[in-house]
C-alpha cells in the first residue's frame, strides 16, 4: 500500500486497522463515532459538516497517536512506567498528523488566548514545540535544564515524578504582556510544567495556557497549574 499523504488517510487507514484497542483507544473511538452519527443532526443545526468531520479526523488520528507510543517499565528507576513518544517522530505522517493535531488542539484556547509565544520544555518539548510555533505565526522560546545556556536567566527548582531538577529561561526572551503557551510531550506529577510557568510569569508573560502530548490523569498533574487552561492531546494511566 502507498503512504498516505496526510492526517485524514492516516485515520482512514486507523479505521480498517484490526489490531485490537485498548480501553483508551476504545474511548477514543466511541467518541468518534458518536461524532460521526451526530454528523447530519450536526448540519441541520447550522454546524458546518466540514466541522464534524475534523472532529472525526482528529478523534481517529488520536487513536494513531496512542497506539504509536511505546511503554517501558522500571525506566528510568522502579516502578515507573514510562511512556515513551519518539516514535511519533520515527514516520513522516504519524510527525505530520501530531503537528497537525497539536494545531487543532490549540484552537480549544480561543482567539483571545492566541500566542504569541510558544515555550518548549526540556527536552521533548523541543521536539515540537517549533514546528507547531511557525503552523501559529509565533515565536519559540526554550526552558533548558540549569546551566545549558548563557547570559542572564532566571531559575525555578522542582520536582517531577522521578527526582528534582532546575529550569531556566533566557532573561528578556518573554517580554512584558506577551501572551504565552507553554508545551510539553508529557504531564505526569506537573511539577515541570509548573515551574515552567512560574519563569514565565517572572519574566512578566501572560501565561495563557499550557499544552501537553500526553496526560497521566491518575498522578494529578493538573492540581499544580493553578487553574490555568490546560488541554492534553491524548491520555492514559496504563
Ligand atoms: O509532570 P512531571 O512529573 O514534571 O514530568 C513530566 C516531565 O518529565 C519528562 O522530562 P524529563 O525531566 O524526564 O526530561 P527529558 O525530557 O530531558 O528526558 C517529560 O518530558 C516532562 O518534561
Ligand atoms: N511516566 C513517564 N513516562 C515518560 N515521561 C515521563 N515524565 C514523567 N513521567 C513520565
Amino acid at each position: 500500500m502507498s503512504a498516505p499523504a496526510d492526517a485524514a488517510q492516516v485515520a482512514a487507514q486507523t479505521s480498517t486497522d484490526k489490531t485490537p484497542l485498548t480501553s483508551v483507544e476504545a474511548a477514543v473511538l466511541a467518541t468518534s463515532t458518536a461524532t460521526d452519527a451526530g454528523h447530519s443532526h450536526d448540519a441541520s443545526r447550522g454546524q458546518s459538516s466540514s466541522a464534524a468531520a475534523g472532529a472525526s479526523e482528529l478523534a481517529r488520528t488520536k487513536i494513531t497517536l496512542l497506539g504509536a507510543l511505546k511503554h517501558f517499565p522500571d525506566f528510568p528507576i522502579p516502578g515507573i512506567n514510562f511512556i515513551d513518544i519518539l516514535p511519533l517522530f520515527q514516520d513522516p505522517i504519524i510527525h505530520n498528523a501530531l503537528l497537525r493535531a497539536l494545531e487543532l488542539q490549540v484552537q480549544e484556547f480561543g482567539e483571545q488566548a492566541k500566542p504569541d509565544v510558544i515555550v518548549g520544555l526540556d527536552a521533548r518539548g523541543f521536539l515540537f514545540g517549533p514546528s507547531l510555533a511557525l503552523r501559529l505565526n509565533s515565536s519559540f522560546v526554550p526552558v533548558r535544564k540549569k546551566g545549558k545556556m548563557p547570559g542572564p536567566c532566571v531559575t525555578a527548582a522542582y520536582e517531577k515524578e522521578y527526582g528534582t531538577d532546575f529550569f531556566q529561561i533566557q532573561e528578556g526572551a518573554v517580554k512584558p504582556g506577551q501572551k504565552v503557551l507553554v508545551v510539553d510531550d508529557i504531564i505526569a506529577t506537573g511539577g515541570s510544567a509548573a515551574a515552567a510557568g512560574s519563569l514565565v510569569k517572572q519574566l512578566g508573560g501572560n501565561l495563557v495556557g499550557y499544552l501537553f502530548i500526553l496526560e497521566i490523569p491518575v498522578l494529578n498533574g493538573r492540581s499544580k497549574l493553578d487553574g490555568v487552561q490546560t488541554v492534553t492531546l491524548l491520555e492514559t494511566n496504563e
